[in-house]
């Protein structure tokens, strides 16, 4: 294994981008998705940095000059994206000096770390890489997966949040039988739910039958642990997902 996968808490966290051109905007766009503090220095920003719908927010600061190793105080990462080969060596240098984890994005091997392509569905993130070998094949597979994983993935980690969470505090906090499940006990209720069909049915937007499993599977459990205790549904899912 090259690589040791992670994924990092930036929320709130100062991160620099290097660069304000096309892949400057890319990486810029991606810190303040994962609610980064992002901050670009580049001499100029292109087009493209304003065409990226994330950038126009405005919720990026852009200095607009050459990089200087002061830009890095402060900073929990930093990614540069210039064309400039003695600027990627200034920061690179800057970062080890300073123990700031640092992307170069043209020269993975002096980089701490290197980026994935990214799905997103909710809480479910796949993530797809080739260490670096083809990022445009890194590319296409995250096309080819967007296919198969659709927006009835984020219903249903949401709804398995939601009975995860709800199952183990009424575990922890309620008296009687529920009170001694053990982990395996949950560990064997969250397999069944991850393997019936709810999945399939929430694509087909069948809360009816979404709730038949629940009920059977968290037979016992009160109804709480799965409805939404305001309107009696299953907390919505109504949105079409199919
Ligand atoms: C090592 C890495 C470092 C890093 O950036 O962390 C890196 C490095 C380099 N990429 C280059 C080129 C391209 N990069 C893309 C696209 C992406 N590149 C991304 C990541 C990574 N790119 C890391 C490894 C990822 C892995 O594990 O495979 C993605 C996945 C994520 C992101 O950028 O957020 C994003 C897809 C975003 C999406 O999902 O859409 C395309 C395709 C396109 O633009 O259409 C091309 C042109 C085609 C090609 O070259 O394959 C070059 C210039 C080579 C040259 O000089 O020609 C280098 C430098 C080098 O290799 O030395
Ligand atoms: N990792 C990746 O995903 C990819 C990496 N690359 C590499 O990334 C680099 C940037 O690519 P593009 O954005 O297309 O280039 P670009 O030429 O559009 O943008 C580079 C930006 O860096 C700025 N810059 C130059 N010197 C600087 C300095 N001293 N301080 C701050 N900013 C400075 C320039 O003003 C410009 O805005 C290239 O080396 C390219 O080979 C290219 C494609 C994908």
């Amino acid at each position: 294994m090259k690589y040791y996968p992670v994924l990092l808490d930036i929320n709130m966290k100062n991160c620099l981008v290097v660069g304000g051109g096309k892949v400057g905007a890319r990486k810029a766009a991606t810190l303040a998705e994962a609610g980064g503090v992002v901050t670009v220095v580049s001499p100029d920003f292109s087009n493209s940095f304003y065409r990226h719908p994330l950038n126009s927010y405005g919720n990026i600061k852009k200095i607009e000059r050459s990089y200087q190793t002061s830009d890095l105080d402060t900073m929990f990462l930093v990614i540069c994206a210039t064309n400039h080969e003695s600027t990627n060596i200034k920061v690179t240098a800057d970062a080890n000096t300073k123990g700031i984890l640092c992307n170069i994005a043209d020269n993975p091997e002096s980089s701490h770390f290197i980026l994935p392509a990214i799905i997103n569905r909710g809480d479910l993130m796949i993530t797809v890489s080739t260490s670096g070998s083809s990022p445009a094949f890194a590319k296409k597979i995250k096309n080819e997966l967007e296919q198969k994983f659709g927006k009835e993935y984020e219903f249903f980690l949401d709804l398995m949040g939601l009975i995860r969470k709800r199952l183990l505090n009424f575990s922890k906090t309620k008296e009687g039988m529920q009170s001694e499940l053990t982990q395996k006990q949950h560990a064997a209720i969250f397999r069944k739910l991850v393997n019936s069909d709810i999945l399939n049915r929430i694509a087909e937007n069948d809360e009816s039958a979404v709730y038949t499993i629940l009920k059977e599977i968290l037979n016992g459990f009160p109804e709480e642990i799965y409805l939404n205790p305001d309107s009696g549904n299953i907390f919505s899912f109504s949105e079409d997902c199919s």
